[in-house]
């Protein structure tokens, strides 16, 4: 039962369901998990909590874990200025569709530092009621007028430190070499790695 408890041999008897609303996301989700992970996809806008991001997507996991009745993934996304020690963090989402581009860079207008990360937060819940884990990928660069397509929230205005284009100016597998997204999805595949998690599904239904 402990072990259980910990997730070592866990049998999973449903597909891991990842939770989201938004549709570039599960994109970049679908290229970087690949077949490491079985999953499914839920479209579903959870609420979210204000606070730290760890918090945020931990809280987004036990919401989520009751509504499918089942093990959940999560994610919530931070873009973090250096000079505005870490916000809009959580809520740049807010910030992105009031401000957008233009308004987000003039936001560090009277600051020399533009430097700024990116930080995903995954959480996973084996069920309702157990305490999701979370795992954080994190991504330094810097904030510039917008450069590329405008097809994924803020990526026109993020340039990663060691590259002259920005995340959207990137081609996608190089984004996902080296994206917040892609740090943290590591680490919950070692998770699952680890966990020695086994799907026993039922394929006849
Ligand atoms: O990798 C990314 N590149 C650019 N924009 C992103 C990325 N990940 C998330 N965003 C945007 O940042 C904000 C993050 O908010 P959140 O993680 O709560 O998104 P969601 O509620 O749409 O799932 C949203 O506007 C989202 O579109
Ligand atoms: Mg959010």
């Amino acid at each position: 039962m402990a072990a259980a408890a910990r997730g070592q041999g866990f049998v999973l008897s449903r597909p891991v369901t990842f939770v989201t609303g938004n549709a570039k996301k599960l994109e970049e989700v679908k290229a970087i998990l690949g077949q490491s992970i079985p999953f499914q996809s839920l479209k579903l806008d959870l609420p979210e909590l204000q606070g730290e991001p760890e918090d945020i997507s931990k809280e987004k996991a036990r919401l989520a874990a009751i509504q499918v009745n089942g093990p959940v993934l999560v994610e919530d996304t931070c873009l973090c200025f250096n000079a505005l020690k870490g916000l809009p963090g959580p809520y740049i989402k807010w910030f992105l569709q009031k401000i957008g581009h233009e308004g987000l860079n003039n936001l560090l207008m009277a600051y020399e530092d533009k430097s700024a990360y990116a930080l995903c937060g995954f959480a996973f819940a084996l069920g309702p009621n157990i305490e999701p884990i979370t795992f954080l990928g994190k991504t330094p660069g810097k904030i510039v007028p917008a450069r590329g397509p405008n097809d994924f929230g803020w990526d026109p205005i993020f340039q990663p430190n060691g590259y002259d284009q920005t995340y959207a100016e990137m081609a996608k597998e190089e984004k996902n070499k080296i994206s917040h997204r892609s740090k943290a999805l590591a680490m919950v595949k070692s998770h699952f790695a680890e966990a020695g998690y086994t799907f026993q599904m039922d394929t006849s239904t």
